[in-house]
């Protein structure tokens, strides 16, 4: 007989929202993100940023172009990955990082591969948990890496505990009050906070309509660059740099058009990116 033993460690979500932004990733696995993680096992929920290398996409045959052109996407994701971890600062292997809206956990392996330290993540959905834990276990490494079902906005850390932490395109699901606010609180005085975001240009003036699509398309809700910049100086993090990484990713976004993995949503970043109504933006800030 088979018994199916409850999971009482799943917090309720605190809001009807984020209720759905569990189920939401719960039932997640579109080919764009599985295929590319299937690569190298590092599975990314973000995008990518750096140039294409064409010679590596054209060399060898036609046959095998497309999964030439996953194996470039997925490149391009990493080198994402890399850029926020070159701005963590100094870390030791005896200090404690948080991934804040951690997805499948794949900046997290990387995060401990680079300073051998621990690394807490946290995600709204189970199955993502789920994920991220079997993974470090088959690296050997769930004794450092370790994925938790928990609120960004009220993380499971002691006050002061992490020496840094980020969200990799996680904050555009939260209110940045609430998060900074939060982030403020598990950050040692002198930890650093790191964020790579797509945010609305109040250069523009209001959201764009493929803003509005790309928010429909997440359910999720981007803010200003202005808010970002509010918020932060609201709850003690003073930004350090700030990277206008948009010429950057759109390299990664015009590649991912032309694939077969394409899911809709590519014009709306090409369109407002090139519109200069979107910007995708690297924001380091110390905790003071
Ligand atoms: C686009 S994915 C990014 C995943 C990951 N940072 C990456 O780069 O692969 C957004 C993530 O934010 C998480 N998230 C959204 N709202 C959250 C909240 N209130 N608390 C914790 N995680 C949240 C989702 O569960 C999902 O894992
Ligand atoms: C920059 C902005 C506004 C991001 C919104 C958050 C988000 C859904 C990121 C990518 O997730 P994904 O990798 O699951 O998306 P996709 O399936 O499109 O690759
Ligand atoms: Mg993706």
């Amino acid at each position: 007989m088979t018994t199916t033993v409850p999971n009482a460690a799943i917090p309720a979500p605190a809001t009807s929202y984020q209720g759905d932004i569990a189920r939401y990733w719960d039932h997640e696995a579109r080919p764009v993100n599985l295929r590319l993680g299937d690569v190298d096992g590092l599975y990314h929920h973000h995008y990518g940023i750096g140039d294409v290398d064409h010679a590596a996409l054209e060399a060898g045959p036609e046959s095998e172009r497309e999964e030439r052109l996953v194996t470039e996407l997925h490149r391009l994701e990493s080198a994402q990955t890399d850029v926020l971890l070159d701005h963590l600062g100094p870390i030791r292997a005896d200090d404690t990082l948080v991934d804040a809206g951690c997805g499948r956990g794949g900046s997290m392996v990387m995060a401990h591969q680079r300073f051998n330290c621990t690394v807490e993540g946290v995600t709204l959905s189970a199955k993502q948990a789920d994920f991220g834990n079997q993974r470090a276990r088959d690296l050997g490494i769930d004794h450092a890496v370790r994925s938790r079902v928990a609120n960004m906005l009220n993380m499971p850390f002691e006050t002061g505990q992490a020496a840094a932490s980020w969200n990799n395109e996680s904050s555009m699901y939260v209110d940045l009050e609430d998060l900074f606010a939060e982030h403020a609180r598990v950050l040692a005085v002198g930890g650093r906070y790191v964020t790579i975001t797509g945010c609305w240009n109040p250069v523009y003036g209001q959201p764009s309509k493929w803003v509005s699509q790309i928010n429909a398309h997440f359910e999720c809700n981007i803010h200003s660059r202005r808010e970002y910049l509010r918020a932060m100086a609201d709850n003690r993090l003073v930004p350090q740099t700030i990277i206008d990484l948009t010429p950057t990713t759109l390299p990664y976004w015009e590649l991912r058009a032309t694939s077969s993995l394409v899911t809709g949503i590519e014009e709306a970043f090409i369109n407002s990116y090139k519109d200069g109504s979107f910007q995708y933006l690297l924001i380091a800030a110390d905790r003071v």
